[in-house]
């Protein structure tokens, strides 16, 4: 099942394409991470899933509905963005209230649950919470919501450390247990190891790479050997990033077949080399390269 299905969405402020040529589809029930440079057009995809703004071109359809087209599309999908939105006047308990009047599926027990274990006074307004904890009170109120969707924009750059590995401990828990589908933006590569199955890399505007995080690992190689030209590659092994030194290369390539030349050590990448290649890779964009299942 597809939670999110994109087809050649953009979006334009102005004279600049924040977001363009965005065909996508992001199956139910998994973790997907987003990433990219600043000012790649993240927050653009996330806000035009949660219906905050409308595309210029293209398609969006979000757990079977159109972003933002009424109260029941509003209640399949949480959002929580990137400034952690709280109202500064309202106290945490006044929160938690507004949370179950405005949300069908309100679970109030997960909801103060959370908000004690995180040690959250209930009196104190929301505008006197540290940045990490308001993000705390957003995130809670993004969860307890209980949507089919949530989409997190950096929710938890400004955890600390332990707050940040129990907040991810608590998402990966919804979504093992009822189901959830989560699509998280975030800069912090070893976050999205710990949580995400599958990735989105997008580069100016544009999705550079889609997929599940197993096939993508799968499918990319780094390439050391002596220093040389890698046209010479064989067209199936598309370069992705090369580094050269006055006698190496190194390149990480994507290929389905193993790599037969013996004068090239093959060794294997993870996540984060796979992610700092697509980064610093500014050619063309492929999308056709793999699109998430
Ligand atoms: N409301 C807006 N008006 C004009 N331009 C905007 C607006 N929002 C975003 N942009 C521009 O659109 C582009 C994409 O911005 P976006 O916030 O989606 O990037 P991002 O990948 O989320 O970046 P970051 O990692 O810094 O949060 C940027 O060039 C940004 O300046």
């Amino acid at each position: 099942m597809t939670v999110l299905r994109a087809r050649g969405l953009g979006k334009k402020y102005a004279r600049h394409w924040a977001l363009t040529g965005c065909t996508l589809d992001i199956p139910a029930g998994h973790v997907t991470g987003l990433v990219g440079p600043n000012g790649a057009g993240k927050s653009t995809l996330l806000g035009l899933a949660a219906g905050m703004i409308e595309p210029s071109s293209g398609a969006i359809e979000v757990c079977g509905g159109m972003p933002g087209s009424g109260p029941a599309q509003l209640a399949k999908v949480g959002f929580v963005a990137q400034n952690a939105p709280v109202y500064a006047g309202l106290t945490v308990e006044e929160h938690l209230r507004l949370g179950a009047r405005l949300n069908p599926g309100w679970d109030d027990k997960l909801a103060r649950d959370r908000i004690g274990r995180i040690g959250l006074d209930p009196e104190l307004r929301a505008g006197r919470l540290s940045g990490g904890r308001r993000a705390q009170l957003a995130l809670t109120l993004g969860i307890a919501k209980r949507p089919e969707l949530l989409l997190l924009d950096e929710p938890v750059a400004s955890l600390d450390p332990l707050a940040r590995r129990e907040f991810l401990q608590d998402l990966m828990e919804a979504v093992a247990e009822h189901g959830l589908s989560v699509v998280m933006s975030s800069h912090l590569v070893a976050d999205l190891e710990r949580v995400c199955d599958h990735l989105i890399v997008l580069v100016n505007s544009q999705v550079r790479i889609a997929g599940e995080v197993e096939d993508l690992l799968a499918t990319h190689r780094r390439l050391t050997g002596p220093r040389r030209s890698v046209d010479t590659l064989p067209g199936d092994q598309e370069v992705v990033s090369v580094r050269q030194t006055d006698r190496q290369t190194t390149a990480l390539v994507r290929t389905g077949a193993p790599v037969l030349d013996p004068t090239w050590d093959v060794g294997e990448v993870d996540l984060e080399d796979l992610i700092l290649a697509y980064m610093g890779n500014t050619g063309p964009a492929r999308p056709a390269l793999g699109v998430v299942r």
